[in-house]
């Protein structure tokens, strides 16, 4: 496995790893590495190919007050992770090698950024984007691959690189689950034993939306309300911060669920960690 720092490291490793014409594949992460980022290092397995991973703790994507400098990190594990996963090139750049001194683009969408996260973490989706896309400038995968926990970052990801005509194929993959339904996120390492106890809401309150959504139920209110009252009822250390029914491609707020689906999201808050859950209504 190769483990490089800088650009030149980088483009060496990819000329020598794509010497006999193989395909390549980047999963851009911020690293302190669990079972989502390695569902998305499989999926690039599956999919053929060279993998890379790149481990860089995006400074551009965080809001002032939030935990910038206290994100969980951990490198010798996640490389160690990442060598029994079989993974064939690492990026652990710094700061200065992702943002040359002087640094002065900013990859800004319009509209999708707008609401949900966006809404609430000024500047979050444009640090997202700038950083995606000199991730895809520097290793030039073929293939890039999100998770759907983070179902804002793969609208935005799509549609920049669609807007920019980035030659980079996009891949989401499914969410990965704790026994008890909680999603894997680096961040539940802040979670309280009770707080931790209570996140399974999340996850309750998906399932319990899926199943209206089987039985016709088509009201969104029907569902914010449903969202609502079970964190209230099952997660008093948690507060809703938003439920949103929404178009997957727009994320305009629906009131009434069209025949072709929705995208049912949340975030509850536990003290001054932020869990988010989702799912993709479908027909
Ligand atoms: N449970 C999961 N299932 C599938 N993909 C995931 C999961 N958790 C994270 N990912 C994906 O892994 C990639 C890297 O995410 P990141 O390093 O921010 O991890 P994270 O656990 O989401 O961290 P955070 O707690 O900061 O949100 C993203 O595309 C993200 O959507
Ligand atoms: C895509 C990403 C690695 C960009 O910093 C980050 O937002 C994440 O980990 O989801
Ligand atoms: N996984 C999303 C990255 C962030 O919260 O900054």
């Amino acid at each position: 496995m190769h483990v490089v720092t800088t650009r030149a490291e980088l483009d060496r490793a990819r000329t020598e790893l794509l010497a006999d014409g193989q395909e390549l594949s980047l999963v851009p992460t911020m690293g302190y590495l669990h079972e989502g980022h390695l569902s998305l290092v499989r999926a690039a397995q599956r999919d053929g190919g060279a993998v890379a991973v790149s481990i860089f703790v995006n400074p551009k994507q965080f809001g002032e007050g939030e935990d910038l400098a206290t994100y969980p990190r951990d490198l010798d594990r996640d490389l160690a992770l990442l060598r029994d996963a079989g993974v064939d090139l690492v990026w652990t750049p710094g700061d200065e090698d992702v943002y040359p001194p002087g640094s002065a683009t900013s990859v800004e969408i319009h509209g999708v950024t707008e609401v949900l996260e966006g809404e609430r973490r000024p500047g979050h989706f444009a640090g997202v984007a700038t950083v995606c896309t000199i991730l895809f400038n520097v290793v030039r995968p073929h293939r890039a691959y999100f998770g759907q926990k983070d179902a804002q970052q793969t609208v935005v990801v799509r549609r920049f690189v669609r807007d920019l005509a980035l030659p980079v194929d996009v891949r989401v993959e499914p969410i990965v689950r704790e026994a008890d339904g909680l999603a894997r996120s680096s961040r539940n390492v802040y979670l309280t034993p009770e707080q931790r106890s209570q996140a399974v809401v999340l996850s309750r309150a998906v399932r319990a939306v899926e199943q209206v959504w089987r039985d016709g139920g088509r009201d969104a209110d029907e569902l914010r309300a449903l969202v609502r009252d079970l964190v209230q009822r099952e997660a008093p250390a948690g507060e809703l911060d938003y439920v949103s029914v929404a178009d997957p491609d727009t994320l305009a707020e629906l009131d009434t669920l069209p025949g072709t689906g929705a995208l049912v999201s949340m975030v509850v808050r536990f003290g001054r960690t932020r869990l988010l859950d989702n799912t993709i209504l479908q027909p």
